[in-house]
């Protein structure tokens, strides 16, 4: 057991009291303490807070005196003790006089439900205590991952990525800005490498990984494939987004003629189109001609299930194409690996989404064809084993539906004021102690909120194994400045792990 750090004084209850610091050096801010109940035996506490007190006033200050013997005071919040496996909470206050303790690793390991397996993100505040979740709660229950620019969300989720990717999930990332096809390379960064020790990882490059690029990327040559879709039966929004179609009644011909036909492609829309007098003809026709040429359908298309394959990750390495395009790309093959995975044609996996805000954004922040069905993955994707992960630096723009469907909440440093306003309403648990810690969170540094953890917790997300690829700009196109489309802390038991349909699918 380490030393004595402090006792308690005041006014206490079962779920917080204060102590008096001996050594403000020993006790700060985000540690873990223990203190004796007399009724439940050892309990863990939370330092939310560690202030300075004197009796020097503006007046004595003004007249030269110093303070001699301030007084340090550290406020914490009770988390409980484990008992059965259960986290208990303490029924009777604390005694004022009772010695403060810091809290063994195990112990606090114990307390808050840390596990010895699974996705490994990082280690907890300031002590070497692995934080791991459970693979299937993380995959099936989706996750999310927000913070400013620059905040670390690419490089947390890489690290997902890499574990889920040796774990054998299979993966599919939608990747506007061309950041994750570096997994394929060992990380040989000097200061992560220098830090991979602490973490208890080594480099690693994943061969496992294969690029897929719609037809006229910019970046062909560096991928693996080029992706093509079946264009039969686009719906008429569709085309209006695809073809940017402005004029009113060339999208009144367009609806016209979709209403007409059955089962159709393309080439029957721009047929009929030609068959029929209408003064707008010549403008829809210019547009499906346009969208005839990209070269995105074609009656080859690449065959779906191969983008969720086991013991594969599939980038989708969209960087350069058209906004309109990555929504209808998204929209198309989220769709069509939903009703593959309800009907079990393909195994559970994850699709990971980056810059969620422009493929679901919430109401009044534009409009995405890709919408509806991400929706719905994320309403009704746990219970076929599809899950998702969302990425994004504007919180307050991501239809706010679906960060509360993300069970596991990952959160990097903010400061827009509207931003930290969404999560605190859409993330469960959070305290008012935690709101302020998420604006000042350094560099890879995450709170992260699970139901395998009993708490929200301070986590120093590790460092990569393989390499962190950087957004590129592209054709001036900065990075997340894709235009707009138009078209309680309080102790509870912990959340019983879902039976029934939701299986273990992946081991580990
Ligand atoms: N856990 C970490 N360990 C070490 N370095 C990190 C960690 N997380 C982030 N970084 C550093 O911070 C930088 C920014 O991280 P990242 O690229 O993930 O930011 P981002 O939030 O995705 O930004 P953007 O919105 O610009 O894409 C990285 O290049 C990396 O150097």
């Amino acid at each position: 057991m380490k030393g004595e750090v402090g006792r308690i004084f005041g006014e206490t209850s079962a779920f917080e009291f204060e102590f008096v610091v001996f050594n403000p050096r020993d006790v700060r801010r985000g540690d873990y303490v223990k203190v004796w109940n007399d009724v439940e035996g050892w309990i863990v506490a939370y330092v939310t807070d560690v202030i300075a007190k004197s009796d020097v006033s503006g007046e004595d200050v003004l007249k030269g005196r110093n303070v001699e013997a301030e007084v340090y005071i550290a406020k914490a919040s009770v988390i409980g003790k484990r008992e059965n496996g259960v986290l208990k909470a303490p029924r009777t206050p604390f005694v004022p006089g009772e010695k403060v303790f810091l809290a063994e690793e195990s112990l606090v390991a114990e307390v808050l439900g840390m596990s010895d397996d699974g996705v490994y993100l990082g280690l907890l505040g300031d002590t070497s205590i692995k934080v791991k979740l459970d693979v299937n709660s993380l995959v099936q229950k989706h996750v999310c991952i927000l913070a400013k620019t620059g905040g670390g969300k690419s490089y947390t989720a890489g690290v997902i990525i890499e574990e889920l990717i040796e774990k054998g999930v299979p993966l599919l990332i939608i990747d506007p800005h061309g950041e994750y096809a570096s997994l394929k390379q060992p990380n040989d960064v000097k200061e992560e490498m220098e830090r991979m020790e602490e973490f208890g990882i080594r480099p690693k490059g994943y061969s496992n990984i294969r690029v897929y690029v719609p037809p006229g990327s910019p970046f062909v040559d560096r991928a693996d494939s080029v992706i093509y879709l079946d264009g039969r039966n686009l719906d008429a929004e569709e085309i209006i987004e695809l073809g940017n179609i402005t004029s009113p009644s060339a999208q009144a011909l367009l609806y016209q003629v979709i209403r007409e036909l059955d089962d159709y492609t393309l080439e029957d829309i721009m047929d009929r189109v030609e068959e029929i007098k209408n003064s707008s003809k010549s403008v829809l026709l210019g547009a499906l001609t346009k969208i005839q040429k990209s070269g995105l359908f074609s009656d080859n298309p690449t065959p779906i299930d191969i983008l969720l394959q086991k013991g594969r990750a599939v980038i989708l390495d969209m960087r350069g194409v058209d906004p309109a395009y990555q929504d209808l790309i998204v929209a198309r093959i989220c769709g069509k690996l939903f009703e593959m995975r309800k009907r079990e044609e393909i195994p559970p996996g994850m699709i990971v989404i980056e810059e969620a805000h422009n493929f679901i954004p919430e109401r009044g922040f534009g409009k995405a064809v890709s919408t509806q069905i991400l929706r719905t993955i994320a309403s009704e994707g746990r219970k076929f084993g599809l899950g998702l992960m969302v990425i994004s630096q504007r919180p307050a723009r991501v239809d706010k539906n679906v960060i509360s469907q993300c069970n596991t909440q990952i959160i990097l440093r903010l400061t827009n004021p509207n931003d930290i306003n969404a999560v605190r309403k859409g993330v469960e648990g959070l305290t008012a102690e935690m709101v302020e810690d998420i604006k000042r969170l350094p560099p890879g540094n995450a709170v992260i909120v699970s139901p395998e953890l009993e708490r929200p917790v301070i986590v120093r997300i590790r460092v990569r194994k393989s390499r962190h690829g950087h957004a590129v700009e592209i054709f001036g196109e900065k990075r997340g400045g894709r235009k707009k489309s138009k078209s309680g802390g309080k102790v509870e038991r912990k959340e019983k792990k879902d039976g029934g349909f939701l299986k273990k699918i992946f081991g580990g």
